[in-house]
This record gives C-alpha cells, sequence and structure tokens, in this order.
C-alpha cells in the first residue's frame, strides 16, 4: 500500500496541455510538492565515466521531456501506477563533473538519504558509472541484490588509463565490494566485439550468467524471462538498463552504439514478465541526446521507466514490505 495516503499523480493532460510548463517525469508532482513518495524519479548529470562519446548528462532531462505523452494507465501490466503508489521526480542530484570519485561519492549519499525515507529510486543517468554508487546505497538497506543487467556491455571491465570507477567498470568493481548477490547476476543483450576471450572468462567466474542479443531472438522473451525469473527467485532485485542494450534503430542516441541489438518491444516486454518480483530499485542510464532524432532514444527511455516504476508501483500496492 502507498505510505502517502492518497497519492498525487500526474498533471491531466486533457486539461492542461502536456508540452506546457517545465518537465518532470509524466508529469508527475515534484519531491517537495508531495513530501514523502513511494518512488523517487531523481536524475544523474554525470558523464565523466565515458569511453567514447560524451552527452549522457543531458540524458535524464530528454527522457523527462519525452515521458510527456505517457498516460496514466498502462495497459500491458493492467495498472495504473501512479495511482497505486506515491511517484514523484525528486530532481537531480548536483555532482562535481570534474572528479569522478567525489561524484560517486555524492550520489551514494543522496541515493541513501532517499532510500532511507523509504522510497525506492528510478534513477535516470547519466553514464553507467553511476550505477556503482547507487548499488552500494541499495545493499546497504536490502543486504547484497540481485542484478539484471541490460547492455550490450558487460560492463565487469576492470580499468580503462588506469581508471578504476569509469562506465565500463561499475559491476566488477560492485562485485569486489560484496554490494551483488553472485548467485543471481545476469546480463540480458550483451553483443559486440569485446578485447579478449578473457573478458567472458572474468564475467563467468564474478557469476554472471549471459543472455546475448542474439539469445533473445532465438529463444524469444517468453522462455528468457522464465530463465532469469527463475534465477533472480525471491531476491530483492536492482534492474540496470543501459540504453544501448536496444538496437542503434531504436536508440541512436547513447555514447557506444552497437549494432544487432533488443528492439524496444523485446525490451519493454521482458520487464513486463517481471511483475512479481521483489524490485527494490532501478537504473536507466547511457541515453546521450545529441546523437538522437526525433525523441527516438529518449521516447523508448521513457516507456522503460514507465514499465519499471509501474513493476514497483504495483509491489507497493501489492504490499511488498522491501522498501
Ligand atoms: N557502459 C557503456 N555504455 N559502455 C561501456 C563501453 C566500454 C568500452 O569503451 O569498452
Ligand atoms: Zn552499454
Ligand atoms: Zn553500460
Amino acid at each position: 500500500m502507498s505510505t502517502t495516503g492518497t497519492p498525487r499523480g500526474p498533471v491531466d493532460s486533457s486539461r492542461v496541455p502536456r508540452y506546457a510548463g517545465p518537465a518532470t517525469f509524466a508529469r508527475l508532482p515534484r519531491l517537495d510538492e508531495v513530501g514523502h513518495t513511494d518512488v523517487a524519479v531523481v536524475g544523474v548529470p554525470f558523464d565523466s565515466g565515458v569511453s567514447y562519446r560524451p552527452g549522457a548528462r543531458f540524458g535524464g532531462n530528454a527522457i523527462r521531456e519525452a515521458s510527456r505523452l505517457l498516460r496514466p494507465y498502462n495497459p500491458a501490466q493492467d495498472a495504473a501506477p501512479f495511482a497505486l503508489a506515491q511517484v514523484a521526480d525528486a530532481g537531480d542530484i548536483a555532482v562535481n563533473p570534474f572528479d569522478i570519485g567525489e561524484a560517486v561519492a555524492t550520489v551514494e549519499a543522496a541515493a541513501g538519504d532517499l532510500l532511507a525515507t523509504g522510497a525506492r529510486l528510478m534513477t535516470l543517468g547519466g553514464d553507467h558509472t553511476v550505477a556503482l554508487p547507487l548499488l552500494r546505497a541499495v545493499a546497504r538497506r536490502h543486504g547484497p541484490v540481485a542484478l539484471l543487467h541490460f547492455d550490450a556491455h558487460l560492463d565487469t571491465w576492470d580499468t580503462y588509463f588506469g581508471a578504476a570507477y569509469t562506465h565500463g567498470t561499475p559491476f566488477r568493481r560492485a562485485v569486489e565490494e560484496g554490494v551483488l548477490d553472485t548467485s543471481a547476476l545476469s546480463h540480458v543483450g550483451i553483443r559486440g566485439p569485446l578485447y579478449g576471450r578473457r573478458d567472458l572468462d572474468d564475467d563467468e567466474k564474478m557469476g554472471f550468467g549471459i543472455v546475448t542479443a542474439a539469445d533473445v531472438l532465438r529463444r524469444g522473451v517468453d522462455e528468457v524471462t522464465d530463465q532469469l525469473r527463475q534465477r533472480i527467485g525471491d531476491r530483492p532485485l536492482y534492474v540496470s538498463v543501459d540504453i544501448d542494450v536496444l538496437d542503434p534503430a531504436h536508440a541512436p542516441g547513447t555514447g557506444t552504439p552497437e549494432a544487432g541489438g533488443l528492439t524496444s518491444r523485446e525490451l519493454l516486454e521482458i520487464l513486463r514478465g517481471l511483475a512479481g518480483c521483489r524490485l527494490v530499485s532501478a537504473d536507466l542510464v547511457e541515453v546521450a541526446p545529441a546523437y538522437d532524432h526525433a525523441e527516438i532514444t529518449s521516447v523508448a527511455a521513457s516507456h522503460t521507466a514507465y514499465e519499471l516504476t509501474t513493476l514497483m508501483a504495483r509491489q507497493i500496492a501489492g504490499g511488498d514490505a522491501s522498501e
């Protein structure tokens, strides 16, 4: 059940044109307007950890703009998420673009503060570096969590130019730090060239299972989702979505695009198939609007965040105590 009484929902788009006014996610209220929220949508405008094209610092606001067209009822999950639980936009975490270590610490502290209020997080990146401090904060509250990671890339590499905190390394650091439950780690959508066979060996040793983009094509969404659900079981679950899991045709606006990816339909369907999992928080990263066209990427991202917030709202309404 929502902890805030009757949730305050989005601005009514039949009364106030949806393109009017400043953008919050899905035209939801700001956190300061509701005081307390069950799900906090929070931006992390940070992209100092990228290895190729920059620009994901603008991702959160692009997703908010594209989310103006979302509607209150989600037929695919038969739920009105913003009536089931209070979902609010908590604004952006102000991170230092010139000091990655400080930025990581700032995200961890700010995420910890929001989680301490009992809210679950739907974080809008930002590059994938931010997953590490988010996982630290979530693990402090829930213990080591199961991870479902949608990405073209493993992001379990060790260092770049000797740097340990980058967008290609968050999940190796997370395993090293013990914030993940290594019996329930999955990548989905992996594809593209690697540095060597050893990347896969290392990844497997860390405990990850891989569903490649080709597996999704050959085995289909339902079979893949069943397998993922079995691995997750009833553990607290964190979902991390790098928008480059989608094919560049579905998400051109990203920093390290790889051919042969998932369709947005496949991604959304796998997420919908997670209903009933104990989703404690999620992130959506690597939207870089400067390379986007006609909001293709940010629309796909806004729908992805909508499915994730719907899953969280359903969990809350269903009385799952894991906040
Ligand atoms: N997390 C993202 N999007 N990309 C990681 C790519 C790392 C590399 O340049 O090898
Ligand atoms: Zn990626
Ligand atoms: Zn990534």
